[in-house]
């Protein structure tokens, strides 16, 4: 089992905006955290990569909770998050070097990985650039190849398709399910629901910093809609009926 949330209650003040939160994310599995703005993902997801401590409940990656061990706990763990965030005074490859040492990785084995990255994302002759100098998407693709060199084993995605072109949405998708197969976990939080209705392996709804659902699809239309309904009908129906309570 590689994430396991039990009963999170959290936020950023003393009132919790999660409220008994449970969830699970499996070896080899790509879950969705799907709700509406303000519904809580974000929180969820600053819990699960150690920016927020619970105010009770527990988060475990392979067993091991922050508390237990902080270093071991966040090795675990690779984040990429909605905005980029890049040393403004490093270079594309210092960047690389930098991701090489913190995650304690093997240099010719890491850097195997950045070259293939590196061309498939367009950046190989940009190794010497700085972040002022990259696009949004740019600074987003230099974010994912750090994050893909790791030997993490939880990949944590937020909002990863809304500054990527076609291309490198594909190319991100290939990427999670190479890590897939090599048994890494993926939690990702998006709004893009057709695309994640297509890759997402089961789905996390959260509505209200509660857990309002999860299950797959077939799941979820069998619980909320007919065989035919789409996450995003699913989503819907499941709004309205929140804002009619
Ligand atoms: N830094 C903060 N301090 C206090 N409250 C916050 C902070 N960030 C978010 N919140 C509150 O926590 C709740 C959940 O916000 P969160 O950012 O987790 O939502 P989200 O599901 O990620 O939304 P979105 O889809 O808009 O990104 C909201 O009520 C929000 O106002």
């Amino acid at each position: 089992m590689s994430l396991q949330v039990d009963n999170l209650v959290g936020g950023y003040s003393r009132i919790p905006v999660l409220k008994d939160v449970s969830f699970d994310v499996k070896d080899g599995e790509l879950v969705g955290l799907i709700g509406l703005n303000g519904a809580g993902k974000s929180t969820t997801i600053n819990h699960v990569i150690g920016l927020l401590r619970p105010f009770s409940g527990s988060i475990k990656i392979n067993g091991i909770a922050m508390q237990d061990d902080i270093e071991e706990y966040k090795k675990q763990i690779a984040y990429i998050p909605e905005f980029p965030v890049l040393y403004k005074e490093l270079t594309l490859k210092e960047h690389i070097e930098t991701t090489i040492k913190a995650y304690d990785l093997d240099e010719q084995a890491a850097w195997e990985d950045a070259n293939k990255m590196l061309k498939m994302f367009r950046l190989e002759n940009k190794l010497e650039w700085f972040p002022v100098n990259f696009s949004k998407g740019m600074r987003q693709k230099v974010m994912i190849l750090c994050a893909f060199i790791t030997n993490a084993k939880l990949f944590v995605i937020d909002e990863p398709f809304l500054g990527l072109d076609p291309v490198a949405v594909n190319d991100l998708l290939n990427l999670i399910e190479e890590q897939k197969k090599k048994g890494s976990s993926i939690l990702m939080s998006t709004h893009v629901l057709d695309t994640a209705e297509r890759f997402c392996d089961r789905f996390v709804l959260i509505h209200n910093g509660q857990i309002r659902t999860e299950g797959n699809i077939e799941k979820l239309q069998d619980e909320f809609g007919s065989k035919d309904s789409s996450l995003n009908d699913i989503y819907l129906k499941l709004a309205k009926e929140e804002a009619n309570e």
